[in-house]
């Protein structure tokens, strides 16, 4: 295996992972291949990220090769882009129509689990899961094959979540990050998968996770915690002392690619072209691969009631849709489609003429220059998606509309819509009412108030660039890594079960300090609140034997508040920490402040000049107070034992504090 260290001006080497290469392969003849560019915006985002790497990019070539001459062929072709294929053959159905797309792509869009289908034994959750890990191991060879020490590894999306697991059981010291595209659900949605807690786990082997908003992050981290027990801090999630880095990246395009086409003569002609065409009408746009997700039926829809609702504008405007054909292979896509045609039929036979038809529904990709002429004509930009890890194609509207500043109507569930949604009209894709009336609103906006609004958007959308969003992402990977190194010496150590049960048994004087919330609480729901937080019942029985064990004190240290502790602990013989020990008591006694008086609060200035949010600010606080708390309780302890030849275990996540004394 070769070495990079990045020295000698060495660029260091990135591999990007993705289930697709930015290229796919069509067979041309004997051994010769036509590359075409990758659908979809993982592909487009990435190829935006122009990085201070040497990125080699590993990933599925779009086709099928059995013969191993080809495969070589095809190699050798793609290897001159930087691109190493793995042959995913007779793995790929079952792994990315069965697995990843009709499993996990509706999860995570709140789509639900799709019902088995009970008559195809070849075809069932338990053999697509079993493709689905043997893809990963494929991706996994592949990279080994390739893998160079001092590599950085940056896997993609749903498709790749037992890569970061494999990778780390190959190499622990292998640099590691994951990123999302699509969104993470509520827990409550998340849950319902049969295989969850493996994938979390096998996920959370990376060293950072990066999500496209806040709100999906910190399902994620809640989902942990509600399926794994481990603990969310605002580092990340904390399993057992290894913290696993989860931070928010979202994606960008490549602005000026879009700004430097739309001036070039091809692009000028078609815009031309395209005006003539369109002379005296105005233009909806829709660019959406035909996915369940981007709510073309609820687009045609809103656009059908909105022509209903005014006969004015009929014959004055038209909706254009580019509908990218997309996994084709997967039932509901297939029915998808049929479902688009009828509805394009049907409005086009109630509201169109000889010489006019309100909907121009194409099932096909556009060439670049094209798409950038159709988004510069566009007098608006209609984007339904009923969930969507971002939606690029909003931003490439922006980017383009530099002569028109047309108005983007944007779904609130779109990830874009956290960035864009300034600028944009916000609508909720589901209700056609409100889609409609904002297509009217958009189409009589104000030119002022338009110029206004893509002023704004414009301006995120040419800083937050893929560049940027792969720069972040590094940047932020390379700290943890460097983080990690450093804390690898601080972090304590794994419980050490046996050990622990044996000096329990032979101790006299024990102080055991658990948590509440996670640690001792019954299951809980997204919907559970603070006050409603109550104890395992299955716990009471071992708890109560704890507390009336007169060798062994017990403490309950929680961010609770004093009266739900009370509620729930009232009747035990042991201590309460509130509020993250700054109210102590004997269960049975009064509640005392216990923050000590001298207590050093310059942290919390420099807590707020990291500008991180008030949710970093509070967790920094309550860390600082919990950790003052300890030392603080250690410390009186230590008049009676002896502290030093303790064993000391400290769990974050399952808060365990176990010390004891012959
Ligand atoms: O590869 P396909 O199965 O043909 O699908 C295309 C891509 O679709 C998804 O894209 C997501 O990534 C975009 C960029 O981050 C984001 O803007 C969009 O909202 C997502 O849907 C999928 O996540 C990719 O893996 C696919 O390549
Ligand atoms: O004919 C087309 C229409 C669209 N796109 C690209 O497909 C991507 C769609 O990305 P988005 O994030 O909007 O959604 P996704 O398809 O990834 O879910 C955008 O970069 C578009 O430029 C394309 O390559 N050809």
């Amino acid at each position: 295996m070769m070495t990079n260290d990045g020295a000698c001006g060495q660029r260091p080497r990135l591999l990007v992972v993705a289930n697709r290469l930015p290229v796919s392969a069509k067979k041309t003849g004997e051994n010769s291949w036509s590359m075409k560019m990758s659908p979809g915006g993982l592909v487009s985002g990435l190829l935006g990220v122009t990085s201070q790497f040497d990125t080699k990019w590993v990933g599925w070539p779009g086709v099928d090769v059995y013969n191993e001459v080809e495969k070589t062929a095809l190699s050798k072709s793609l290897a001159e882009m930087n691109c190493i294929p793995v042959f995913l053959n007779e793995v790929f159905d079952q792994y990315y129509n069965g697995y990843c797309n009709g499993i996990l792509w509706p999860i995570l869009h709140y789509m639900g689990l799709p019902q088995e289908d009970p008559h195809d034994t070849n075809k069932t959750f338990e053999t697509q899961y079993d493709a689905y890990k043997k893809a990963n191991r494929m991706f996994l060879d592949a990279i080994v094959e390739n893998y160079e020490e001092g590599d950085i590894v940056w896997c993609h999306d749903y498709h790749l979540m037992f890569l970061p697991k494999y990778l780390k059981e190959y190499n622990n010291n292998i640099k590691v990050g994951w990123f999302l595209h699509s969104p993470f659900p509520s827990s409550e949605v998340y849950k319902t998968l049969p295989s969850r807690s493996e994938l979390l786990r096998s996920i959370l082997r990376a060293d950072l996770l990066g999500f496209h908003t806040y709100d999906f992050a910190s399902h994620f981290m809640s989902t942990c915690t509600r399926i794994l027990g481990v603990e969310a801090t605002f580092e990340g999630v904390v399993d057992q002392g290894r913290v696993t880095r989860v931070a928010v990246f979202p994606i960008g395009i490549d602005p000026d690619r879009f700004i430097r086409t739309c001036k070039l003569p091809e692009a000028t002609q078609q815009i031309n072209e395209l005006k003539e065409r369109f002379a005296g009408i105005k233009v909806i746009l829709g660019v959406d691969r035909l996915d369940t997700i981007k709510g073309i039926p609820e687009k045609y829809l809103a656009f059908e009631k909105f022509l209903e609702e005014n006969p004015n504008w009929r014959h004055k405007v038209v909706l254009v849709q580019i509908a990218v054909p997309t996994r084709n292979d997967v039932p509901e896509y297939r029915k998808l489609k049929d479902q688009v045609h009828g509805l394009v039929g049907r409005i086009n036979g109630r509201f169109g003429s000889v010489s006019s038809l309100p909907i121009h529904h194409l099932d096909c990709s556009v060439d670049f220059s094209y798409l950038c002429a159709l988004y510069a004509v566009a007098d608006v930009m209609l984007v339904t998606s009923l969930r969507d890890g971002m939606n690029l194609v909003s931003y490439e509207f922006v980017a383009c509309q530099e002569a028109k500043k047309g108005v983007l109507v944007l779904s609130e569930f779109a990830g874009a819509a956290q960035s864009l949604g300034a600028g944009a009209l916000l609508v909720n894709p589901s209700n056609v009412t409100e889609v409609s009336s904002a297509i009217k609103e958009a189409l009589i906006m104000p030119a002022e108030e338009r110029e206004k609004r893509y002023r704004v958007n414009f301006q995120y959308v040419y800083i937050h660039s893929a560049k940027k969003w792969g720069d972040d992402f590094m940047s932020v990977l390379n700290d943890t890594i460097a983080e990690s190194e450093m804390q690898l010496r601080k972090t304590p150590h794994e419980l050490p079960q046996q050990d622990m049960i044996q000096r329990y048994s032979q101790s006299n004087n024990r102080l055991i300090i658990l948590g509440f919330n996670g640690t001792l609480t019954a299951p809980m729901s997204s919907q559970t609140k603070e006050m409603d937080l109550k104890l395992n019942s299955e716990l009471k029985g071992t708890l109560r034997a704890l507390c009336n064990d007169p060798k062994t004190t017990v403490v309950v240290l929680s961010r609770s508040g004093r009266d739900i502790l009370d509620k729930n602990f009232g009747k035990y013989n042991m201590w309460l920490a509130a509020e993250n020990g700054r109210f102590l008591k004997r269960s049975n006694g009064e509640w005392v402040t216990n923050m000590p008086q001298n207590m050093n609060l310059d942290w919390v200035d420099s807590a707020k000049m990291l500008n991180s949010g008030e949710h970093k600010q509070e967790t920094c606080y309550n860390t600082y107070v919990e950790d003052q708390f300890l030392m603080h309780q250690l410390m009186l302890f230590e008049e009676t034992i002896l502290l030093k030849s303790m064993p000391l275990v400290r769990l974050r996540g399952q808060k365990l504090v176990v010390f004891w004394e012959k």
